[in-house]
């Protein structure tokens, strides 16, 4: 349904308009880049690919209030604040692209401007009305999930668990907060106090960053060999129990998966090119079309 050519004929320049502003603002800085990602993965897995994510709260029960969104960085918002004002500079093209459609094809140009695949991004998305702090319970995966919670999850948007695996190697670039790795490294479980599928030497690490009752805003890389490149490193530290949330190292603990994981972890065009068809389902998850929602004229409010 939804189609690459979709704006041929209502904003044949959208691409282009879409790259340059994504483009200046991954200069002026860096987390644009994980930032932006992670919204459009957020977005897509709460009442589909809508830009429900981006509406602004009114109220404090949006789904930006949800706790499991509030460490969505500002600068993915910002990214598709920035490129739908590039997008409507072009009088042909005012109000005639969706707000999900834009953060789709920003999506696309900080994986590709940080070293992972371009591919073809679809096009046809409309824009949600609503979004409500409700609709997000139990809808986002939590850093704990083992195989089968995450299967179950992707699954039920039509995601397999190649999909999933790949999906994840977006924690390649980015960062995360000490307190979602504290437990692993201070209280697992009565039996061990450690995660025992941690790297011992990755612990001393993430001890030294995270010490006991850190400050919880502080910020670690979630990739530790190449943060900012868009890699198969993520895979590799799996391979050496550097994954740093439990539903990472899990892919490669659970020998349902690893097979997955090495393979990703050998072959970086592999990865990429899985990665791309992923981001292509992912797209594709519960998005409005035809005359459903709307086009929006402010990505942060309905019209
Ligand atoms: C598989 C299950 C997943 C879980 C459990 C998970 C969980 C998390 C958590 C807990 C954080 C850190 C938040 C913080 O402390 O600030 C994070 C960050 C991130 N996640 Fe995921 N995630 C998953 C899948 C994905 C997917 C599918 C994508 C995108 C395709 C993604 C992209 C990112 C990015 C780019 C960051 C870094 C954000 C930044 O630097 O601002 N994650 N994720
Ligand atoms: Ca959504
Ligand atoms: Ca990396």
């Amino acid at each position: 349904q939804l189609k690459t050519d979709f704006y041929k004929n209502t904003c044949p320049n959208v691409e282009s308009l879409v790259r340059s502003a994504v483009r200046l603002k991954f200069q002026q800085t860096f987390v644009t880049a994980p930032a932006t990602l992670r919204l459009f993965f957020h977005d897509c897995f709460v009442r589909g690919c809508d830009a429900s994510m981006l509406l602004a709260s009114p109220n404090g029960k949006a789904e930006k209030d949800h706790p499991d969104n509030l460490s969505l960085a500002g600068d993915g918002f910002d990214t598709v604040v920035k490129a739908k004002a590039a997008v409507d500079s072009d009088s042909k093209c005012r109000n005639k692209v969706s707000c999900a459609d834009i953060l789709a094809l920003a999506t696309r140009e900080v994986v590709a401007m940080t070293g992972g695949p371009f591919y073809p991004v679809e096009l046809g998305r409309r824009d949600g009305k609503i979004s409500t702090l409700t609709s997000v319970q139990h809808q986002l995966p939590g850093e704990g999930f083992n195989l089968d919670q995450l299967n179950t999850m992707f699954a039920r948007r039509g995601l397999s668990q190649t999909d999933m695996i790949a999906l994840s190697g977006a924690h390649t670039l980015g960062f995360s907060h000490c307190n979602r790795v504290s437990k692993r490294l201070y209280n697992f479980s009565p039996k061990s106090s450690i995660d025992p599928t941690l790297n011992k030497a990755y612990v001393a690490q993430l001890k030294q960053m995270c010490p006991l009752r850190v400050d919880p805003r502080i910020a670690i890389n979630m990739d530790p060999t190449t943060p900012n490149t868009f890699d198969n490193a993520y895979y590799k530290n799996l391979q050496q129990g550097k994954g740093l949330f439990v539903s990472d190292q899990i892919l490669f603990t659970d020998s349902r998966s690893r097979n997955t994981v090495n393979f990703f972890a050998s072959n970086n065009d592999a990865f990429k090119q899985a990665f791309a068809t992923a981001m292509t389902n992912l797209g594709r998850v519960g998005v409005l079309t035809g005359n459903q929602g709307e086009i929006r004229f402010d990505c942060t409010r309905p019209n």
